[in-house]
Formats: structure tokens, sequence, C-alpha cells
């Protein structure tokens, strides 16, 4: 079903976070914790649910059960957005409101190759009766933002796809996709991941279609010797149509939370500047929302530091990000580090610069950052 007159909302949630080492292991990359607060995926679900969608499509291709575990109880039971599991929907419906289906149907088709693959695989889901527009959205990155301008933006000028962009230094371009505007905004370049970027602008990963157009260069690439992407594939087959693409600039906080270093840079640069970057007061609050108003910057034996209201805290904490649940026994020190929720910290402990998983493991991250430094 079309959700916000027309617009169907897509989330692409089928990271499997082998850039994150360990904190990835064993989990989906939209599932990761982060800001103290909430997962990844919370973010484009929270800015879909704020912009009135009232729908989004999950695409995903591994352990879709756990996602629907967790979403079900976070999105669709609590904050009132419904998350629509595809090909498992139905199964999920029969199961009857507030339940689980005890299993989900196998899989019968091959692996999907790529964001394309996967818009293509998922057809009768994207674009059923009434879709007018696909808003692609993504589950890794940290950002606020009102999908109803960028929409109206784009339904107003009539263009084939809107996409959104962000100026960042030039020297971090080479890791996006690459795009470069004439002066009534239209697209002129798009280049993925460039060795020898001539912008400073690159593609924030959403974008919304015009369905029609978006289904019929889907099926022309199709069979073709493709990368089955979005970004390698079918935005530069619609340049290179002469589709009207056009830019809309995110102006605010955008980050894209590809690497483990990546994510404790955000993290730090969290507590450097409280209210830099994105707040922690403006982030979803799905990880125990009890203690949501308990966040505090400050607290004994704690300097610089976001830490929740139910921390046992025996030791020292500085410059860090710590989840609920979380306790610091007699003589440990944490710095520059992120803890997960409802990890233990031992007597004596001395963490600097990590990331220390729910049950205590410890993810060293060197210092100082390289590519990591553009967040
Ligand atoms: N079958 C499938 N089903 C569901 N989800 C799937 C999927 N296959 C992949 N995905 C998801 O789609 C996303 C694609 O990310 P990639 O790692 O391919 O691109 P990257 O983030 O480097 O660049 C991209 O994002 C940056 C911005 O961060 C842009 O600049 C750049 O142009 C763009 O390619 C991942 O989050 C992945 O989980």
């Amino acid at each position: 079903m079309a959700e916000r007159g027309g617009v169907r909302a897509v989330l692409l949630a089928g990271g499997e976070g082998r850039r994150m080492g360990p904190l990835g292991t064993g989990r989906l990359k939209p599932l990761i914790p982060y800001g103290g607060a909430c997962r990844l995926i919370d973010f484009s679900l929270d800015n879909a649910h704020a912009s009135g969608l009232g729908e989004v499509l999950l695409l995903s291709q591994f352990e879709e059960r756990r996602l629907m575990d967790d979403l079900h109880q976070v999105w669709n039971a609590r904050q009132g957005l419904r998350v629509h599991f595809g090909p498992y929907d139905t199964a999920y419906r029969d199961a009857g409101p507030g339940r689980l289906p005890g299993e989900l149907p196998p899989r019968t088709d091959p692996p999907e190759r790529g964001t394309a693959d996967a818009l293509i695989r998922k057809a009768p889901y994207v674009f059923g009766p009434g879709t007018e527009q696909v808003l692609v959205l993504h589950a890794d990155h940290v950002y606020r933002f009102d999908y109803g301008p960028l929409i109206a933006t784009h339904r107003a000028s009539g263009a084939a796809l809107t996409l959104a962009y962000q100026r960042i230094e030039r020297r971090w371009v080479h890791l996006f996709g690459m795009v470069d505007f004439d002066a009534r905004q239209r697209l002129t370049q798009f280049v993925e991941k460039p060795q020898d970027p001539t912008s400073s602008l690159v593609f924030a990963a959403f974008c919304v279609f015009d369905a029609d157009v978006l289904h019929r260069h889907l099926e022309q690439l199709d069979g073709t010797a493709w990368q089955h992407d979005i970004s390698r594939d079918v935005i530069p087959a619609m340049l290179a149509a002469g589709e009207d693409i056009r830019g809309y600039e995110v102006r605010g906080h955008w980050a894209d939370i590809g690497t483990v270093e990546r994510y404790h840079r955000a993290h730090l640069a969290l507590v450097d500047d409280p209210r830099g970057g994105l707040p922690v007061d403006r982030m979803p609050w799905t990880i125990r929302p009890d203690v949501r108003r308990a966040w505090v910057p400050g607290a004994p034996g704690v300097r610089s530091s976001w830490v929740p209201r139910d921390l046992v805290n025996e030791g020292q904490v500085e410059r860090s990000v710590l989840f609920p649940g979380v306790r610091i026994e007699a003589g440990a020190r944490v710095r520059r580090s992120v803890v997960l929720p409802g990890a233990v910290v031992p007597p004596d402990a001395d963490i600097d610069s990590a990331v220390v998983l729910e049950n205590g493991a410890v993810q060293r991250v060197p210092l100082p950052h390289t590519e990591g430094a553009l967040t």
C-alpha cells in the first residue's frame, strides 16, 4: 500500500556490519546501538514517523526474524509506525495483533546482489498499486530530517529523481558518491567513490524517485552486466538517459556510520561538543525509554560524558557515552569509549578509546582516526 499520498518509503537494511569488527559480529548493522539512546536503524524510522509516513517497507535479506522481533517491539507495537516486512508480512499479520509468527517461510529466492537488485526482487511490495514515488532510505545514517519538504520539492519540480546531498571536505569525497549540479540544481555528474574528486558534494544516499521511471530503468538494467546497485548503476543510467535529476541539500547533521572508526569518532564528537553534531536529546529513544529523561552530562566520578541515571559507577568515566544498565566496578577507568547496554567493566580495568560490548568484551579503536575523521 502506498503511504503519504502515493509515497512508498523503502528502508535498505541489508547491512552485515563487516566493517564494524566485533561490534558488528553476530548482529545486523542496523541494530548496532548508538548514542546511548537507540539503534542505527531508528534514525530513518523515526524520521519517517515524524514526517507523517505511516508505513516503511523493510528490505533486508538476513535475519528478518530478528529484525521483525526487534522492530515489532519498538515500532509497530509502541511508536505507531508500521514496518512492513515484505515477503514475510503476511506471516506477520496472520500472527495477530501484538504477536509474532513462530516460523518464517523458508527462503527460496537466490541471494540479492545489491540495493537495486533488492528493489527488483521485492518489486511487488515496492511498486504496489497507487505508488507514485519511492523514497529510498538507509539504515546506517545518523540524522534528523523531515522528508516532507523533500517530497514536496520533488513533486513540484516534476523531476524523475530528487537526491539528498551534502557538502563535505573534499578529501573525504572518495568514500561517497560524488555529485555536481548546474545553476538550476540539475544533476550534471554522479561518480561513485571517485579516485580524484572534482566536487565537494556527496550523495547522502536518501532520495525520491518517480516510481514509473525507477521501475523502467530497473527493468532495462536487469539482465545486463551491471553491479545491481542504485548508486553505481541506476542513477548513472538515468543521468545518461537525460532524466531530470535534481538535488536537495541536507543542511543539518548527517553522518554515515560506515566503519567502527566513524562510529567511535561520532561518539567522541557527542561528548566533546554536546550541542554540536546531533545532540543526544534529539535522538530517538528506543533503548530503555524509561531512562529517557535521566541522562545527565555529569555525575559523581564522571567527566564530560553522557551517562544514564541507572549507571552503577564505582570508578572513573571520562569523555565517554554509556548506555543504560552499565556497571563500572571499583577502580576501573573508562576514557574516550562507548559502553553498550548492560556491560560490566571489571575492577581496576583501564579502558581507553574502545567500544565495550554488552558481554564486556573490549574492542579497541586506534587513535588518531584516519578516514573516520569526516564525521
Ligand atoms: N539486498 C539488499 N537489501 C537491503 N539492503 C541492502 C541490500 N544490499 C545492500 N543493502 C544496504 O544498502 C546500503 C548500501 O551501502 P553500500 O555499502 O553499498 O554503499 P555505501 O554506504 O558505501 O555508499 C552509499 O551511501 C553513500 C552515503 O553514505 C553514498 O554517497 C553512496 O553513493 C552510496 O552508494 C548498505 O547499508 C546495505 O546494508
